[in-house]
């Protein structure tokens, strides 16, 4: 391999020596593994400074202890291929369907894809996803099958799963074990001979893709860059073509796969930049940036992220609130996908609405935040933006349940209410397919249909399932459910499928007579009876007893679905008190409990902070 230092003059390095890759699979199909081992076999890393199981490309506590990958990470290697010197930039991926976001950012500075498909698993639903959006691309796609080095590995089938699934012919796909090493030679020789080099002219003026940012407490903003023209160097007045902002590159270099600074990045090279950028949000992903004083046309973008999924969070502690944001906010600059507002609640206090991708990126969101922050929450039930459309044309997008119309409202200018679906593929064996169409159906699924993978040989056969699904539908337990009812072996992608009109209406609870806010909910209205009963039932079981009888209530509208009654407290500390009604009695009953200050107040009802936390937990 030769020293690595020793070829960091970056200007050997014309297009015609760099490949631009990434590496895209299913979930736990070998990614990072891969990663790991081209690095080490191109000299980037040596094993020897590894300790076990630590990934390189994988950084954040939480992907670790989850085993997947949430943000984009780079590494540049170098490789001598037949006597020539090469540079090839890995831009990895992250493997879920909540972030394809990042996974097609990070393929649009690429011109190629490994795709790795598990040997023992064979073809799985992001297998699919990730293929199509690496093809729709145009990227040229180099097929690796991973694991054969398991007993389980099932090559010649996975093969033919490859060839009817994607077009592949088996010729093409190269045999490996990420994990012992074989094969992983031919990997580096395939992409250098397989994907094309990128395209660049050194004399022209500078242009920079930016395609991803990360947050440094000292340096401010990092970009990652790939240079599509000219030559970018430390000391370079720059523009961005968005925001028409002037910055110095203050430092410009390779991920190598820690930074390493070289004072200049060349046409079709791929580096970090810090340039005096303050904040995140001055980092538009799909931004071109230029040289100040020379103009230039834009490269296409991206388009800028959706929050699909909305909930609300609240410190357990009220006077918390003011840590919490704060931590938000600093998260925040880390992970600019997430929107934030705040808000407020009679039941919770102050607290903070979020907007995620996804719910995993929600539960991401949430663990890195009780894990780097210490913070002690509440988080309310996810929901999903509903559209609402008034009788006048009017359009308004709807993320917190409190502020849903009232559509049973005779006098309701609603016209139409419509939520967002999606387009849902499961891979299943075919033992399952009943479990799992039961599940879609459930689950409100329309246009259900499903093929088979496998040529029938028999034994074991796949399917894959489509349909369209209600996003609210999936951001809950679908998940869950979905690898429980297949005995773990189901997997499940989805994309974005736009509106469609729905029988929606907000299910309100009221304690003794007075709705509390946070427990909103918008049902379909096939579905009012059995979640109206489902909770009352859980309210009754949490909320503790009062010296009164509570009756608990389920409403659409004015509508009562479901009621339970919440029998007076037996043993009753205000025998003595004569007559007086029940707020004397209530007051003298408070008097004596210590662990008042953690209660809330809502229609007179006590309602400790814990019974939320059970509740909304209890949710998932
Ligand atoms: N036996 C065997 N195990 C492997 C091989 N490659 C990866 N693994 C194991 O498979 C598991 C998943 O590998 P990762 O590299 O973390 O998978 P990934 O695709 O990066 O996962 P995400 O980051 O979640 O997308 C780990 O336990 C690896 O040790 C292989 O070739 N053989």
């Amino acid at each position: 391999m030769g020293p690595v230092r020793a070829t960091l003059q970056l200007e050997d390095y014309h297009p015609e020596a760099i490949r631009n890759f990434s590496i895209i699979a299913h979930i736990d199909h070998g990614k990072s593994t891969l990663a790991d081992r081209l690095l080490e076999l191109t000299g980037t890393v040596h094993t020897a400074l590894k300790g076990d199981n630590q990934q390189f490309l994988d950084k954040l506590k939480v992907e670790r202890e989850r085993g997947i990958t949430v943000k984009a990470q780079t590494a540049s290697m170098f490789h001598v291929h037949k006597g020539s010197n090469y540079l090839l930039n890995l831009i990895d991926t992250p493997g879920h369907v909540d972030f394809s976001w990042e996974v097609s950012r990070s393929m649009a500075a690429c011109q190629g894809a490994l795709l790795l498909v598990d040997s023992t698993q064979g073809v799985q639903a992001q297998s699919l996803s990730v293929f199509h959006a690496a093809h729709e691309r145009g990227l040229k796609i180099i097929p690796v099958m991973n694991k054969i080095d398991l007993p389980a590995s099932q090559p010649d089938r996975v093969a033919a799963q490859i060839e009817s699934t994607f077009g592949i012919s088996p010729s093409e796909i190269l045999l490996i074990s990420a994990k012992t090493g074989q094969g992983v030679h031919d990997v580096l020789e395939a992409i250098v001979e397989r994907i094309p080099a990128p395209i660049g002219e050194q004399n022209e003026r500078l242009k920079a893709f930016l395609f991803d940012s990360s947050y440094d407490k000292y340096r401010g903003v990092i970009s990652l860059v790939s240079i599509q023209d000219g030559v970018l160097r430390r000391g370079d007045k720059i523009v961005s073509c968005h925001t028409k902002r002037r910055y110095e590159v203050t430092e410009v270099g390779l991920m190598h796969p820690e930074e390493v600074s070289t004072g200049q990045l060349y046409p079709g090279q791929v580096g970090y930049i810090a340039c005096n950028m303050k904040q995140s949000s001055e980092a538009h992903i799909g931004d071109t940036l230029h040289r100040f004083g020379e103009s230039v046309e834009p490269m296409a973008g991206f388009k800028p992220t959706k929050a699909m999924v909305y909930a609300g969070i609240y410190p357990v502690d009220s006077n918390d609130f003011v840590k919490l944001e704060e931590s938000i906010k600093r998260l925040t600059l880390t992970d600019r996908s997430v929107t934030m507002a705040r808000e407020s609640s009679t039941a919770l206090g102050q607290g903070c609405r979020l907007g995620f991708l996804g719910s995993l990126h929600m539960d991401v969101f949430r663990q890195r935040l009780e894990d780097e922050y210490d913070a002690n929450i509440i988080i309310t039930a996810p929901t999903v933006p509903y559209k609402v459309i008034y009788r006048d044309g009017g359009e308004v997008l709807i993320s917190n349940p409190t502020n849903f119309p009232d559509v049973t409202d005779p006098a309701s200018k609603v016209k139409e209410i419509q939520e967002p679906v999606v387009n849902a593929t499961i891979i299943v064996p075919d033992d399952y397919l009943g479990e799992m169409m039961d599940l879609c159906f459930k689950r409100r699924a329309e246009e259900l249909d499903h093929k088979y993978l496998d040529a029938a040989d028999g034994s074991a056969a796949r399917t894959m399932l489509t349909c369209i699904l209600p996003l609210s539908e999936i951001v809950t337990d679908f998940f869950d459910n979905l690898k429980s009812r297949s005995s773990g072996f189901a997997s499940f992608d989805y994309e974005d499928a736009g509106y469609r009109a729905s029988q929606l209406s907000k299910m309100t609870f009221l304690l003794n007579g007075k709705g509390v806010d946070a427990l909103a909910l918008v049902v379909h209205r096939s579905q009012e009876q059995a979640i109206g009963r489902e909770w009352v039932k859980k309210l009754h079981k949490i909320i503790p007893r009062q010296i009164f009888e509570v009756p608990i209530q389920a409403a659409v509208g004015k509508r009562i679905i479901a009621r339970e009654t919440l029998s007076a407290y037996r043993a009753d500390v205000t025998a003595g008190l004569y007559g007086g009604h029940h707020e004397r009695k209530l007051k003298h009953l408070n008097n004596q409990k210590e662990s008042k200050k953690r209660m809330k107040r809502v229609g007179k009802v006590d309602l400790p902070q814990e019974a939320f936390f059970d509740l909304l937990s209890s949710r998932k």
